[in-house]
């Protein structure tokens, strides 16, 4: 049964936000575990993003003081009075935002930040996500891209390595580029402050992400949810210390859809505030987005048409999360032609 009942501790808007049944719990072992130290690795992350388009990362070397430091400070944020949080919105489609996801009416029981990696490409509205403690907030958030970009190249290049690519870095060095179009998203989904709120609520809706990769982090409150090849869900158990890597729609294109970019959600439980920090890892805006030469030499084995990171991304934005981004770019293979001997 769909229970209707809207958001009050968000904003003043009156909206829908539905809630839901919890889908089956995987457990843990269902979801590939990747220790970025074993010497497998490599094989290991091809072999996930080639069956899910998703694994967990353990050991990645990243210091789980700066993942803390980071979650308190976007929960300082989120505890800051409606009226300040506005200040740094609403999101264009960078800075704050509450409830509204992306520009084309998608709701959930969420307020983010989101904040675009390049420093040029910042808005005053990315001042004022800061304005209440500048160095702090800034550093933590500066200190946490350039090491989780680190993981995120480390894991492209095994990839790359793992699918027999050349060079190693045809992947990592689009998310290098210092003008790269990556971005940070803080993500809270706050508890109900009325007994009759606190139930399962919609606070992210399926998607998958555009960009090449994501790599996400959240505290220990469960949510995420990714949807399995036979179309269930199944809930990924938390883990405060992992990252969760997520295949993006322009991975999917490069690898000629070897790999799959997953479609996940979050069903928030409003009894326990969730916080999720989600590195994008996107390239420049004008990369041309096709399958690897390398890997598919042939462009008539190409699934995709040619498109800039730019295209991509605008036509993203006018499409609502669950849409199916990518069959604007599909083409069909050139049927080979049958000779009548
Ligand atoms: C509805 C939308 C929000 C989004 C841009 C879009 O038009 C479709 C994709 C959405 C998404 C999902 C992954 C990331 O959270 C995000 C920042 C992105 O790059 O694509 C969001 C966009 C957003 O919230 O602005
Ligand atoms: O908040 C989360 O755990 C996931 C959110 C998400 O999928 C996104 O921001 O793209
Ligand atoms: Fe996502």
């Amino acid at each position: 049964m769909v229970v209707l009942s809207r958001p009050v501790a968000l904003d003043n808007h009156i909206s829908v936000i539905p809630a839901y049944k919890p889908a089956p719990v995987l457990t843990s072992h269902s979801i590939p575990v990747v220790d970025l130290t074993h010497p497998e690795a490599k094989t290991l992350i091809v072999k996930a993003c080639e069956e899910f388009g998703f694994f967990k990362v353990v050991n990645h070397g990243v210091c789980p003081d700066l993942m803390t430091r980071l979650e308190q400070e976007a929960v300082g944020f989120f505890a800051l009075p409606q009226s300040l949080k506005n200040q740094a919105g609403p999101p264009e489609p960078y800075g704050y935002g509450s409830k509204r996801i992306g520009p084309n009416g998608d709701v959930g029981w969420i307020e983010y930040i989101l904040l675009n990696a390049n420093p040029e490409l910042s808005s005053p509205k990315t001042s004022a996500v800061f304005s209440q403690s500048p160095l702090i907030f800034r550093e933590a958030v500066e200190e946490y891209m350039k090491e989780v970009k680190e993981v995120s190249c480390k894991v492209l290049e095994m990839i790359t390595e793992g699918l027999g690519i050349e060079p190693r870095d045809s992947l990592s060095k689009m998310v290098r580029d210092e003008k790269s179009d990556s971005c940070l998203r803080l993500n809270h989904y706050p508890t109900a402050e009325e007994e009759a709120e606190k139930m399962v609520k919609l606070g992210f809706g399926e998607h998958t992400d555009p960009q090449i990769i994501s790599v996400l982090r959240s505290n220990n409150a469960a949510g995420l949810q990714i949807c399995m090849k036979d179309g269930s869900w199944v809930a990924v158990p938390p883990d405060h210390s992992s990252f969760f890597i997520n295949v993006g729609d322009a991975l999917q294109v490069m690898t000629n859809g070897r790999f799959k970019s997953l479609k996940h959600r979050v069903l928030a439980d409003t009894r326990k505030s969730r916080v999720s920090m989600i590195y994008f890892g996107g390239p420049t805006l004008s990369q041309k987005i096709t399958p690897l030469p390398s890997l598919v030499p042939k462009q008539e084995d190409w699934l995709y048409k040619e498109f800039t990171w730019s295209q991509y991304k605008s036509s993203a934005y006018k499409s609502k999360l669950g849409d199916y981004r990518l069959g604007l770019f599909e083409r069909q293979p050139l049927l080979t032609h049958r000779s009548n001997v």
